[in-house]
């Protein structure tokens, strides 16, 4: 017998509301759950929402809501789309609720005063909880407009990712599985620092050759801290790493790359980010990413090079000096040198 509960997204922006479609496409009922309730008697009426995913039709099969108590009791399955500044404080008054449920996390964040990335932070809440993420080359707006898009779902519950795999897998959006957790997850919220220093460098009318190097060199320098925090360097390899990184970093439609944008042309960040007026995790994930990889004792040059620009009144033009000029490294950190004669 199916399941007919509905499946609940947690979260009225872009991507919760990109998600909520497509399981509604799907043909599950949806429960979105917002705490704005303009947001939500709007969707209601207007069958979209203007703020998040402008000009995009919601099915009728998603119902937005904001009874967050409700929404908890009614459903198994969960998707959170939550800021990562958000999560904890939304669902850990709802604890006793969350138990035995299935919560996947959609969110790309490291909480700053831990850590923890998202479902570590679910299962701090809900140690009873059955646990997962998704992560991929995932822009909310592309995948509202049917682009073919991959996504990973991830945990090391097998029976929970092929639930997630039945319930979201489609014409447009396929779903990877991945034993994987922690390497999909740590992926996702590293990618966002490399989008900003994307973005900065096209503002800066910075060539391919350049673009290829960032992208390249950011891959090493998130493979090596992932490593050095136990993580598996072969899901770097995947579309939660690799694929997520390219997608962010060349895409004028990730926020991450509009604040980098922004920089680039001369706004200071309080103006890049109140200009965007969305989420863009990198600023927050830059400055606890590089007190732990200083910690760490983990070589991230191009972490510490864009930290010194927005937090320690450097020049782009000193860091860029630096940057070049340090000592050449190898190309791969992970084949021996021992070839060289
Ligand atoms: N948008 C994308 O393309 C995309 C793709 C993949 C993953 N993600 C991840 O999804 C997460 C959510 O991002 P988004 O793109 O949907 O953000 P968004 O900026 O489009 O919307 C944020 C939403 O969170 C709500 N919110 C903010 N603070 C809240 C609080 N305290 N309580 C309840 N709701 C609150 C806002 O009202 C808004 O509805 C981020 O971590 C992001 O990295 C986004
Ligand atoms: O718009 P961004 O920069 O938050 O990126 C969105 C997704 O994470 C891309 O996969």
């Amino acid at each position: 017998m199916t399941d007919q509960r509905p499946i609940a997204v947690l979260g009225g922006g872009s991507f919760g509301t990109a998600v909520a479609n497509l399981l509604a496409e799907n043909g599950h009922p949806v429960r979105q759950w917002m705490r704005d309730p303009e947001q939500a008697e709007a969707i209601r009426v207007n069958r979209e929402n203007p703020r998040y995913l402008k000009g995009i039709k919601i099915r009728p099969e998603v119902e937005p809501v904001t009874d967050l108590q409700a929404t908890l009791d009614d459903s198994e399955l969960f998707f959170v789309a939550l800021p990562s500044s958000a999560l904890r404080t939304v669902l850990a008054p709802h604890a006793e609720r969350l138990s035995g449920k299935l919560l996947v996390s959609l969110t790309k964040g490291i909480e700053a005063q831990t850590f923890k990335l998202m479902s570590e932070i679910l299962q701090d809440i809900a140690p009873k909880a059955r646990i997962g993420v998704i992560s991929g080359p995932n822009l909310a707006r592309e995948i509202a407009e049917h682009a073919l898009t991959a996504t990973v779902v991830a945990s090391e519950d097998e029976e929970l990712c092929q639930r997630v795999q039945a319930a979201l897998h489609g014409r447009t959006f396929r779903v990877y599985a991945s034993a994987d957790r922690f390497g999909v997850e740590l992926g996702g919220a590293l990618k966002n620092v490399y989008a900003i220093i994307a973005g900065m460098a096209v503002a800066l009318g910075m060539g391919e050759n350049t673009k290829s190097m960032l992208i390249t060199r950011a891959l090493a320098e998130m493979t090596r801290f992932a490593v050095s925090q136990g993580a598996n360097p072969m899901t770097f390899l995947g579309l939660a790493g690799v694929g997520d990184l390219i997608v962010t970093c060349s895409s004028p439609k990730s926020r991450n790359y509009q604040v980098g944008f922004a920089l680039g042309q001369g706004l200071s960040l309080d103006e890049a980010v109140s200009r965007l007026g969305e989420v863009a995790e990198g600023v927050n994930t830059l400055k606890v990413l590089k007190a732990k990889s200083q910690e760490a004792g983990v070589y991230m040059p191009l972490v510490a090079g864009l930290h010194a620009i927005l937090f320690e009144g450097r020049t782009l033009e000193q860091v860029i000096e630096l940057l070049m000029r340090g000592e050449p490294k190898t190309d791969v950190d992970f084949i021996s040198t021992s070839g060289f004669n």
